[in-house]
């Protein structure tokens, strides 16, 4: 009895000294990641202490300040917030937002010439530096080897894979598609005209896209736009219905992290459940169309007349492979990213063109002279190309075998283009956020094999508050996150001009309005090549529409894509969709914004957007019209309610 209880009193000696020294491990585990910490926000303080921030936090940096302007109940897009900062601190190139000790440094980029070091191939990063790992949150919504994701000559291989399906000689092909479903859209406007109902543009405009890339990427009609909502693929459980709910349940960045959501069990069931039958779905329509790729299509070289014998990207990009699991894998992976990426994109910027046409009518409260002036000169330009008789007469044209389409969706549309470059320009869709991995000694990350140091040079610049100077710098940049801000880049009143929020397309014509807008953009963008071969060309500005004109400005001021070799493999797509869309847009309805409509709310005011219904509060105000929304892209705030009659 005796022994048994010093059994016991030694077990519990034992057990408390174990527990004694755990909690001492633990202590001394507590207190050296504590001290890296410290160690990394006083390095991170100290080494750039010379870029502009906002006043921080001792402990917190800028985690408090910067975190209520992005807050989601503000309801804007982080971009309008990361300008109200950049106006603050007096419209630098480029600031600090210091995220430590909870997160790394970040830079946001507001002038092109640091964007374009961080997008393009550098001696340490031959495509570019590396993306953000924020952007891992996009991993079900696209697959993990998604193109957007990956890196290295993965990436390259399935660039590689992918790029012809995107060339101009290719997308030719498909137009007979794309106008195909644009007629469809058009039958839904004229719906509205007859009608004169107020809709929501997202709805008519995200169903075509819809349309638009799941023929051209899997040769796959889910007739978006006309199966009615819950039916078909539009069902609880359908292909489209999971692509939505999949983009609504990914984590949107630069808002703050909610534990509660991310965590909530429901949540995370629904994903797991619509990522399965997402990736099923997607992997169902590769395996059918294997026998035929296999079989090889005899009028492949043929320049295909009808809608269906156009080539699916996913075709070419399978012709010739051995369909072995990684490479089906892939696969997947790259036709999810093309079924999100070439979605909201590319339909926002049909909602922001309409937007634009809506201030040209008298009976807008958004309506200006201006406004009126360029529908006209874009709508003589279709009467040139495509006729006066009918408004619509673009679509039989283009969809003729024999059309010349290179020919009339390039140079013969100049203000067109130049239309639908300016509203991308005022409304990009995304940005890019790249990371610099850290160098080896990093005491954050001591067992990091990463790359020799990274260096970066930030302009001079003034203060357009004070007009302080301050002179260029070079800081050290590894482990920093950088965020291109293409809002604020292409909104820059430091590069664009004093007008740089208005809506102009002459920024990219001549005064003849003959010149190929993607000539002067090429002018822009010429530089120096290493071996001294090209330089930017020297603009007369006196014959020029635009003081600030597109081919005066610095390389890299419009990048809506991204530049560098991550530019984005579907801008020709976009492009192709959204002239076309702009050739019936312009001439055949009369658009007035309704809802949000202009009456421009004071900052701060608590502002409401129709829902069709009802109105529902979407914010407060920082006095725009119309603004964008995080919803993985920009998108506008309230769907583009329009209301809309034929054009008499
Ligand atoms: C108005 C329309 C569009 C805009 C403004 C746009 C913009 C962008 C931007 C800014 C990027 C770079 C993202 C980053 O650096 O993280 C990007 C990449 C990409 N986009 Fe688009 N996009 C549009 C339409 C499309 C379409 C139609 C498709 C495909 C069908 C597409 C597919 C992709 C892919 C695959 C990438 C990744 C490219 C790579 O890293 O190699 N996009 N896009």
């Amino acid at each position: 009895m005796a022994a048994s209880m010093f059994d016991n009193e030694e077990l519990i000696s034992v057990c408390y000294q174990l527990l004694r020294l755990s909690l001492l491990l633990l202590f001394v585990f507590v207190a050296y990641k504590t001290a890296l910490r410290v160690i990394f926000t006083y390095r991170i303080r100290h080494r750039y202490n010379d870029i502009p921030y906002l006043p921080r936090h001792w402990a917190a940096g800028n985690l408090v300040n910067c975190g209520e302007r992005l807050s989601p109940s503000i309801n804007h897009h982080p971009d309008y917030a990361f300008e109200d900062i950049w106006n603050e601190l007096g419209q630098p190139p480029a600031y600090m937002m210091d995220l430590a000790p909870i997160d790394r440094a970040m830079l946001i980029i507001a002038d092109p010439t640091i964007a374009e070091a961080i997008t393009q191939p550098s001696p340490e990063y031959k495509h570019s530096l590396p993306k953000s790992n924020t952007l891992q949150t996009l991993t079900r919504l696209v697959g993990d080897h998604s193109l957007v994701l990956i890196e290295g000559d993965e990436w390259r291989t399935q660039r590689r894979r992918f790029n012809k399906g995107f060339a101009p000689t290719h997308l030719n092909t498909l137009i007979p598609l794309v106008v195909s479903k644009t007629k469809v859209f058009l039958n839904r406007l004229k719906d509205h005209a007859r009608i004169g109902d107020d809709f929501f543009l997202k709805d008519p405009a995200s169903d075509l896209t819809t349309d638009v890339i799941t023929q051209v990427a899997i040769e796959k009609d889910f007739q978006a736009q006309t199966v009615p909502e819950g039916q078909g693929p539009k069902s609880t459980f359908g292909i489209l219905t999971s692509i939505k709910t999949m983009s609504s349940l990914t984590e949107k960045t630069g808002q703050g992290f909610n534990f509660v959501a991310y965590l909530y069990p429901q949540r995370r069931i629904k994903e797991w459940i619509y990522d399965r039958l997402y990736t099923k779905a997607v992997y169902n329509e590769i395996i059918n169309k294997l026998p035929s790729i296999k079989q090889g299509d005899s009028s492949a070289d043929k320049k295909p007349s009808t809608v269906s014998s156009a080539k699916a990207i996913v075709n070419l990009a399978l012709t010739g492979l051995d369909p072995t699991p990684s490479v089906l894998n892939a696969t997947v992976s790259q036709v999810k990213t093309f079924l999100f990426a070439g979605q909201d994109t590319t339909s926002t910027l049909i909602q922001w063109m309409a937007l634009e046409l809506s201030k040209s009518y008298p009976s807008s409260p958004l309506y200006s002279e201006h406004h009126r002036q360029i529908r006209e000169l874009l709508c003589a330009e279709h009467d040139a190309v495509f006729g006066t008789q009918d408004p619509f007469a673009a679509l039989d044209i283009l969809s003729k075998a024999d059309a010349n389409v290179d020919e009339i969706l390039g140079p013969k549309l100049p203000y067109t283009t130049a239309f639908v470059k300016e509203a991308l320009r005022l409304n990009p869709p995304g940005g890019s956020a790249r990371l610099v991995p850290l160098a080896p000694y990093d005491p954050e990350y001591p067992n990091h094999k990463g790359q020799q140091p990274y260096y970066l040079d930030l302009p001079a610049w003034t203060h357009s508050k004070t007009g302080e100077h301050h002179e260029a710098i070079r800081i050290r940049a590894d482990g920093l996150r950088f965020y291109n801000s293409h809002f604020l880049i292409q909104r820059n009143p430091n590069i664009w001009g004093p007008d740089a929020h208005e809506f102009n397309p002459a920024r990219f014509l001549d005064r003849s309005g003959k010149g190929s807008v993607d000539e002067l953009e090429e002018a822009m963008n010429t530089h120096k090549q290493p071996n001294g071969s090209a330089t930017k060309t020297e603009t007369n500005k006196g014959d020029l529409p635009h003081p600030y004109h597109i081919s005066t400005l610095p390389t890299g001021s419009f990048r809506p894509f991204e530049r560098g070799p991550r530019t984005c493999i579907g801008s020709n797509l976009a492009y192709m969709e959204a002239k076309i869309v702009l050739s019936i847009m312009a001439r055949g309805f009369e658009w007035t914004k309704v809802g949000l409509d202009g009456t421009k709310p004071k900052p701060g005011q608590v502002v409401y957007a129709g829902t069709g219904k009802e109105d529902v509060k979407v914010g407060e105000s920082k006095g725009w019209q119309v603004w964008g929304i995080n919803q993985v892209t920009t998108v506008p705030v309230d769907g583009m309610r329009m209301r809309i009659k034929l054009r008499e």
